[in-house]
């Protein structure tokens, strides 16, 4: 991916702990550093253009700036080698601040709707202790078995390589008990020992929150990007901060948000009303100098679908809601193609 590469060049140049956003669109990059006081704008410029300019694939750099203030790091910074997982193009995590956003609600739905788009796509549900995956997909009850080489042979569902936990209970209410490195075996096992084939994109549900799992991963795992789910209301918000500011800690360049939850259009008058607020998470967005990659309005048919196993995107493509989780895949894969 050309944003990793880049990224790897400024870490070269000792630029990449400014980034606070990068973003590839068409030719044009466009990157947002923070910095702790004014006056050395300039010179990161020029530093920027002189480690980028034999890059083929960026013609035009844009480069912002936003003063950040000085703060303890939430997270300590290890020494770690991350593995990729082979055959995947674009290893994307969609996290949430907060349980119960919607966050493998839209992972579903984006993964189904960049293979519409002609994508080879995967979707691994590591939201360990409730996946949710197998219901969203109609897979419940499921089991995986593996090929030759002892690799698991994931499902396949709406055009979909579909693994989740749920495939290896004995039944939906079994809980998983597994802690600590039992747990992170498991996961790592879930990602590479993993029949994946050849994917555009692997889309990974993590769980809620910034906890072990999710810290672990993104150290251990190469990741080519994070999508961070929120609703518009303030205790979200508060949460998507802290999941903002892990995956900068562990310099997973964070594709945007995706506003979950936004609005409810009224079917009789078809008036849009914000019952969460409006232009809260845009403020956000522009505040960590990161993007609304798109907003997603309640239907209860997305309820719905999810409870029937057909994600909306396959059953209503013609809804409001289809439609915005199409934009923002392909805006995904404006951003992250080759
Ligand atoms: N845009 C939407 N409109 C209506 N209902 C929605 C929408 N998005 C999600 N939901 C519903 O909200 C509930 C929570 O969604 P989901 O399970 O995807 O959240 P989550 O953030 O992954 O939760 P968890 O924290 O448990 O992993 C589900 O019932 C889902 O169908």
């Amino acid at each position: 991916m050309a944003v990793k590469e880049i990224m790897d060049t400024l870490r070269d140049a000792g630029l990449s702990q400014f980034v606070k956003d990068i973003k590839l669109i068409g030719s044009t990059l466009e990157i947002v550093y923070g910095i702790k006081e004014k006056g050395v704008e300039r010179e990161l410029e020029e530093k920027t253009r002189q480690a980028l300019k034999d890059m083929p694939d960026v013609k035009d750099i844009k480069v912002r700036f936003v003063e950040v203030r000085e703060e303890p790091p939430a997270f300590s910074q290890p020494m770690f080698v991350r593995r990729k997982v082979e055959g995947v193009r674009n290893l994307i995590a969609v996290g949430s601040g907060k349980g119960g956003v919607g966050k493998s609600t839209v992972a579903a739905n984006l993964a189904v709707a960049l293979a519409k788009l002609g994508y080879k796509v995967g979707l691994l549900d590591a939201d360990m202790y409730g996946p949710s995956v197998p219901t969203l997909l109609g897979l419940k009850n499921q089991r995986v078995y593996v090929d030759e080489n002892n690799r698991i042979i994931p499902l396949e569902k709406y055009g979909l390589k579909v693994l989740s936990i749920g495939f290896l209970l004995p039944s939906e209410d079994t809980p998983v008990i597994w802690r600590g490195p039992m747990l992170m075996k498991a996961l790592t096992q879930f990602l590479f020992d993993v029949n994946w084939g050849e994917l555009d994109y692997l889309i990974l549900d993590l769980p809620p929150g910034t906890g072990d799992v999710q810290l672990t991963l993104a150290q251990n795992v190469q990741m080519d990007g994070a999508i961070i789910v929120t609703t518009p209301q303030d205790v979200a918000l508060a949460d998507v901060r802290k999941a903002t500011a892990m995956f900068r800690e562990v310099q997973i360049p964070i594709l945007g948000v995706v506003e979950n939850m936004a609005y409810f259009v009224c079917p009789e008058s078809g008036n849009k009303y914000y019952i969460f607020g409006k232009g809260k998470v845009m403020e956000f967005a522009s505040q960590y100098g990161t993007k609304v990659l798109g907003s997603i309005p309640i239907d209860p048919q997305v309820a719905e679908d999810s409870d029937k196993g057909t994600p909306v995107v396959e059953s209503h493509p013609e809804s409001e809601v289809a439609k915005a989780f199409l934009s923002i895949a392909k805006l995904i894969s404006d951003i992250t193609r080759r």
